[in-house]
């Protein structure tokens, strides 16, 4: 058969239940929405590439002329559903079958249930995590861990809202015409279509978070496939509600117009705050003056996070949409309770500065996290959202604003780190694990990034200097390896190192740090290993 007809394949292995999922029906949805909207997904990831090179060549972000007519115009997004209103705190997580129970049984608003940046996209991951929310939603769903504890969900549970993959990533085990079709599509697609009716027969709906968007074009094209969609399994129109992530410097000039091509769809925006690091990192590369310092002296109180911060909830509450904060990256730590409030005292110092400057609710790791979000919501925030509140209505963000480069100094310490923690998180993600604990900090695919991207730029950039005066080069990354990969093998004992993927760990690693080319996303040459 030519490749040009041979219409949807399934090439990964079918284990059990995995045709509950893929399902002709469910296939040919796919299957659809890959030839109506895959090129148009191809066509705006070059359009990416057109802007890097416009920014490479000393072109800064900038809000856009031609849209000035949005950003200046009276318009708000549709009403909220219900379950959308309060969402002081939601709690954030693989898909895998135990999390999932125990992040819907949480106490927290709402689950984001994540194909993205927690996410290992392993075939089995993402075709059991539809087989987990489904259940999930079906309430059928248990768990017995291997020691007997048995897990089903709370009469009260979260609202589900599961996050598909970024535009740029493809699922290679589904072919159409025998090429890849978009991850981001199976994964809206296959949950819309096993899911929808169900959602809405118990008061709830499909609601989604859509990460990495780097121009309104590209959520008009994620409304686009809303409208479709509903159309195929005859939903009213507006019925999905998407959340856009704002975790791209590129984004943050869009805000507007993002809300505008969503609008009918539209359940506001969200701060990724660590992606959004990364990005302005990987888009101002190749600036003369844009540099940071150590990963830890970043946080969302230097100025150009603060900034973006404070415009996301100007922008949402002009229009009448949620603005939801981010993670912060601390997680409980067992065995040690003065480290362990310490760590609390940071999550809650973080979420009382989102409560007060306006955000209408913010993202936990982990369920112990939930109360101390939720306390601090409940104080600041006695109502289910701000919305309608005043604050930072009178600010002005400007575009130097949102480019500010920070101060802070580059240190030894913070070049092992990024090094250390940046290999044992793509051992984990090649292992299968897409969020894992790494010296007591919750570390994903967006914080993996920012470390490997500020070495590349570290070695590369003129001002790559530690605060002893030493250039961070190549060779200093090739030594300080050596020694952290040591001190990796001695924590985790030569057996658990030796049984893991360190050493293809390094080799992506390396390859990322060391090629002058810049790797757009460290998951594109990790999938090829997956
Ligand atoms: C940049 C961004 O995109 S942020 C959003 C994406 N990142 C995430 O969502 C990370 C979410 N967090 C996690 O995955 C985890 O909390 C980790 C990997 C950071 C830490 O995991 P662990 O070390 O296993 O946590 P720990 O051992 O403390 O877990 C204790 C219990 O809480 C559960 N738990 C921990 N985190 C979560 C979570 N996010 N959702 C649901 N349950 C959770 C564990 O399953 C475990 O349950 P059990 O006692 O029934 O066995
Ligand atoms: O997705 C969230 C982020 O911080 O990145
Ligand atoms: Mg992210």
């Amino acid at each position: 058969m030519s490749t040009q007809t041979r219409g949807i394949e399934v090439v990964g292995a079918l284990k059990p239940q995995y045709d509950e999922i893929l399902t002709p029906d469910a296939l040919k949805f796919i299957e659809e929405l890959e030839r109506n909207f895959g090129e148009r997904r191809v066509k705006l990831l070059q359009y990416r590439q057109k802007r890097q090179e416009e920014l490479n060549n000393g072109k800064l972000p900038d809000f856009l002329p031609e849209t000035k007519h949005i950003r200046n115009g009276d318009w708000t997004i549709a009403p909220l559903p219900k379950d959308l209103r309060d969402r002081r705190v939601e709690i954030t997580g693989p898909t895998d079958r135990k999390m999932v129970i125990n992040a819907l049984n949480s106490g927290a608003k709402l689950f984001m249930a994540d194909f993205e940046d927690a996410t290992s996209p392993t075939w089995e991951n993402i075709v059991e995590g539809q087989i987990n929310l489904r259940d999930a939603i079906n309430r059928t769903i248990l768990f017995e861990n291997p020691n007997g504890k048995k897990y089903v969900l709370n009469e009260e549970t979260a609202v589900l809202i599961p996050r598909p993959r970024g535009l740029h990533l493809e699922e290679k085990h589904v072919l159409v015409d025998g090429k890849p079709i978009s991850g981001s599509f199976f994964d809206f697609g296959m949950y819309f279509f096993h899911n929808v009716k169900n959602l809405l027969a118990k008061g709830t709906g499909p609601y989604f978070y859509v990460p990495k968007l780097e121009s309104h074009l590209e959520a008009r094209l994620w409304n686009d496939v809303f409208v479709y969609a509903q159309e195929e399994l005859g939903v009213a129109q507006g019925t999905i509600k998407a959340t856009v992530l704002i975790e791209t410097i590129m984004a943050a000039f869009e805000m507007n117009e993002i809300l505008y091509e969503l609008k009918e769809h539209s359940a506001g925006l969200n701060c990724g705050r660590w992606d959004y690091i990364f990005s302005y990192l990987k888009k101002l590369r190749n600036h003369e003056d844009v540099i940071l310092p150590d990963r830890s002296q970043v946080t969302m109180t230097v100025p150009f996070m603060r900034s973006y911060s404070l415009l996301t909830i100007q922008t949402c509450h002009r229009r009448k949409a949620p603005a939801i904060g981010g993670m912060a990256a601390q997680i409980p730590i067992k065995n040690n309770p003065q480290a362990n409030e310490e760590a609390f005292a940071k999550v809650r110092a973080d979420k009382e500065r989102e409560a007060r400057d306006g955000h209408d609710g913010t993202w936990v790791a982990h369920p112990g996290l939930v109360p101390v979000a939720m306390e601090v919501f409940d104080r600041e925030m006695p109502q289910p959202n701000q919305i309608h509140s005043s604050k930072q209505q009178t600010i002005t963000v400007t575009t130097k604003d949102l480019l500010e480069v920070p101060g802070g100094t580059i240190t030894e310490e913070g070049v092992r780190l990024n090094i250390n923690v940046g290999i044992q998180y793509v051992e984990s993600w090649l292992s299968g694990r897409g969020a894992a604990p790494i010296y007591n900090l919750m570390e994903d695919a967006a914080t993996a990034e920012i470390s490997r991207s500020q070495l590349w730029q570290w070695i590369r950039h003129k001002k790559g200097v530690l605060n002893d005066g030493r250039k961070v080069t190549a060779e200093m990354y090739e030594q300080l390896k050596c020694e952290e990969l040591g001190k990796i093998k001695q924590e985790l004992g030569a057996q658990v190192y030796e049984k893991g993927r360190f050493t293809e760990a390094v080799e992506l690693f390396d390859r990322m740090i060391l090629n002058d080319d810049f790797v757009d996303f460290l998951t594109l040459p990790g999938y090829e290993l997956l």
